[in-house]
């Protein structure tokens, strides 16, 4: 989109001379109140976070979006944050509303037919590009903020008090469920003495798995692609010994690294590895990595938020210039609830999702 102008000439998968995918930076980064943002670091202006004020436009196939509907659900603020969600298939029209098909709604704040209409609601002058996730404020009628790692944060503590910063102390006498709280339960995903760690895995997995894959899938240079495939199977073998012994990503406790890690291994054996070449070994092949995914697809709520039918229909038929044939392949269908046989690893899921 330039200038809130929807333009059909823009490529949708950027290279540079290298053939090294590149992705943009995402413009509307405004934080809601209370939100822990970083160790040390909450923040005090922002929008203030309340019950129904807020609203998440996601796509069930993007590893992004999914990002934050893992939390939300985590968080049980699905009666807090509500959710309308895009046709998996995007063509040049951009992301589209298809009531229709099953698993999409309708547009519901405007009644729109395309997601850049909500961007261009939000600024007239909208220049960028149109993605999934969106957080909208109903009551400003315009777009929080729009990168996935910075919602997830949000949905993780800035719900958590109204009014009030979230401290340390209040977490851990267990107080917030007070009349003050919006979140339905005490699961922190960010929890002090984690919170560096935290931090280091989502920085460390970000260049070489969530969007190691798409550098991998999207290169349009034998070299690009080598690189970006070498980096990401580096780091899966390398994340393999981590949880041998190690049952999260960040220690003994689920975090926002699990978050951040969890919904680029989801959409891998069914479509990384085949639609982004990512085929050295699917994930079903690791010894830890896969009972550690299949572990995470189980924790109480999640599965609402696995719906692989959007996850293979958008990426098989959204990107010609990959799979021009637009079919979709059939397997390899793995079990994400088999028993993952994970529970002898010290820790476990937070008391509330236990
Ligand atoms: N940095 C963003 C990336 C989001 C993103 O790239 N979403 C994809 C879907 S998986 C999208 O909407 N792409 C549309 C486009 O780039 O035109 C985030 O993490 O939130």
């Amino acid at each position: 989109m330039i200038d809130g102008e929807w333009r059909y000439d823009v490529e949708q998968i950027q290279s540079d001379e290298e053939g090294e995918f590149e992705r943009d930076t995402t413009s509307f980064r405004e934080w809601i109140a209370g939100t822990r943002r970083g160790p040390g670091d909450i923040v005090e202006d922002g929008p203030e976070p309340e019950a129904g004020r807020y609203h998440l436009y996601v796509s069930y196939a993007c590893p992004w979006a999914h990002r934050t509907l893992f939390t939300r659900a985590v968080k049980g603020l699905e009666d807090v944050i509500s959710v309308d969600v895009v046709d998996p298939v995007r063509k040049n029209e951009g992301w589209e509303f298809a009531p229709e098909k099953p698993g999409c709604t309708e547009e519901s704040q405007y009644g729109f037919d395309y997601l850049r209409e909500i961007y261009a609601e939000a600024d007239e002058n909208y220049t960028g590009r149109v993605t999934v996730p969106v957080l909208w404020d109903k009551e400003e009628e315009t777009i929080v903020n729009n990168e996935s790692e910075e919602i997830m944060r949000m949905l993780d503590s800035g719900f958590d008090r109204t009014g009030e910063e979230r401290s340390d102390d209040t977490v851990e006498s267990g107080t917030r469920s007070d009349p003050g709280a919006i979140a339905e339960n005490d699961v922190d995903l960010y929890p002090e003495g984690y919170r560096a760690e935290v931090d280091d895995v989502i920085d460390e997995i970000y260049p070489v798995i969530n969007n190691g894959v798409y550098r991998a899938g999207f290169a349009t240079s034998q070299d690009a692609y080598d690189e970006a495939v070498t980096d990401l199977f580096d780091a899966l073998d390398r994340w393999n010994e981590r949880l041998a012994d190690q049952r999260y990503a960040a220690g003994d406790r689920l975090t926002l690294a699990d978050v951040a890690m969890f919904t680029t291994l989801y959409r891998f054996d069914e479509v990384y590895h085949t639609h982004f070449k990512c085929n050295e070994k699917p994930i079903a092949d690791y010894d830890h990595l896969w009972p550690y995914l299949r572990e995470l697809c189980q924790l109480p709520g999640v599965e609402a938020t696995l719906h692989m039918d959007h996850v293979k229909n958008h990426y098989y038929r959204s990107h010609p210039d990959v799979n021009p044939s637009t079919l979709v392949p059939v397997g390899p269908d793995p079990d994400f609830f088999a028993p993952h046989g994970r529970d002898d690893l010290p820790g476990g899921p937070p008391a509330d999702l236990a």
